[in-house]
């Protein structure tokens, strides 16, 4: 692995892609491959160091890509494959402006995504951040079983009569995905509501018809930001980080939130107030939250009122985390870069 060659293409990786998947790069001959050696989030000045005479580079969402990396790379940069379906840590305008690629994870990770979705509206809504603790901390002694001890809404329907309503904001390929799960769970209803900007917000297209005919649900209907509040037993915030989505779960629309509601976000922190939901979860606004991802992260501190809050359930941003995606990932990102520095078509660009 030298660090320069002008006969070779030069991939920059930031971060050691495993034993399945590195040889997708290092057993070619045509590259030069740099990998930053640490088994932690790659430093930026190396990464500027590095980057110089690169024609692809792959990076993770720890990394930020903008003007003084691409700078950094110079002219011969091609592209930049991120290992996520996300990309608010890549400016785009640059990367068009300079004809640069853009090369992401979009598909292979909905399924591992949806699961979490899953788990976190169960673990919020059964108590299971404080219901494990008391047993790990060797305090179930103290709390023998009783009627209605530790008691949470149910997710699933408790009876026909008793129809469940998810709720969506950003109704994308995780999104139905978590919707198809909720299914056998007995919901019957689902409405959504995309970017609050959209304008296409308060019509539903024929696709969610054929969506609701496929999955066997009542209705599929999408609809204004505060009917998703107001009428959901379960908000999923499933809508790609922007400046355009921040915040679109604020105080007003927790407010508006049934008091036995659960909230889940599996998307990015920004989207949620923390301050917001911490005091509208105190003061029993909403049942729960489910959060795989916090505004501010990774930097929590554990004394932050959304930790302290015993219903508020906080996972390290692990939606992705199965062995399976993140090898699956791993390998479409490796792809992608190796295609953009040999001059092919990368397997999944965005549009740019
Ligand atoms: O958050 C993870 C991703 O965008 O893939």
């Amino acid at each position: 692995m030298s660090q320069s060659s002008t006969l070779k293409h030069k991939i920059v990786v930031t971060r050691n892609l495993g034993p399945d998947v590195m040889p997708i790069l290092e057993g070619r001959t045509e590259i030069d491959l740099v990998v930053w050696p640490e088994d932690r989030a790659c430093d930026r000045e190396w990464l500027l160091r590095n980057a110089t005479g690169a024609a692809a580079l792959v990076i993770m969402v720890s990394d930020k890509i903008d003007a003084e990396v691409l700078d950094a790379a110079g002219p011969g940069l091609r592209a930049v494959s991120t290992m996520s379906v996300g990309y608010e840590h890549v400016d785009v305008k640059e990367l068009a402006k300079r004809s640069i690629a853009l090369g992401y994870t979009p598909d292979v990770l909905t399924e591992a995504v949806a699961d979490v979705c899953i788990m976190l509206a169960l673990m919020a809504g059964r108590n299971a951040k404080q219901t494990a603790a008391l047993v790990n901390e060797g305090n179930w002694p103290q709390f023998s079983w009783a009627p209605f001890l530790f008691c949470g809404p149910q997710l699933s329907a408790p009876s026909p009569s008793r129809q469940r309503t998810a709720g969506f904001i950003g109704f994308g390929r995780i999104a139905k995905a978590t919707l198809a799960r909720l299914v056998p769970f007995g919901f019957t209803r689902c409405i959504y509501g995309a970017n609050p900007n959209s304008t296409r917000q308060g019509s539903s297209d024929d696709s969610d018809k054929e969506l609701a005919d496929r999955l066997g649900l009542a209705s599929v209907r999408r609809v204004d930001l505060d009917t998703v509040a107001s009428e959901s037993d379960v908000v999923f915030v499933l809508a790609p980080g922007s400046p355009s989505t921040y915040h679109v779960v604020n105080e007003e629309f927790l407010r508006r939130m049934k008091k036995t509601s659960v909230l889940v976000n599996a998307s990015r922190g920004t989207l949620v107030d923390s301050d917001a939901l911490a005091r509208v979860l105190k003061e029993g606004g909403i049942w729960a939250a489910g959060l795989d991802v916090v505004e501010g992260e990774p930097n929590i501190p554990a004394d932050h009122p959304l930790v302290r809050e015993p219903r508020c359930v906080i996972l390290p941003h692990i939606g992705s985390a199965t062995n399976e995606t993140r090898v699956d990932m791993a390998s479409l990102a490796a792809n992608n870069a190796l295609a953009a520095a040999l001059g092919e078509p990368m397997p999944c660009a965005l549009n740019l």
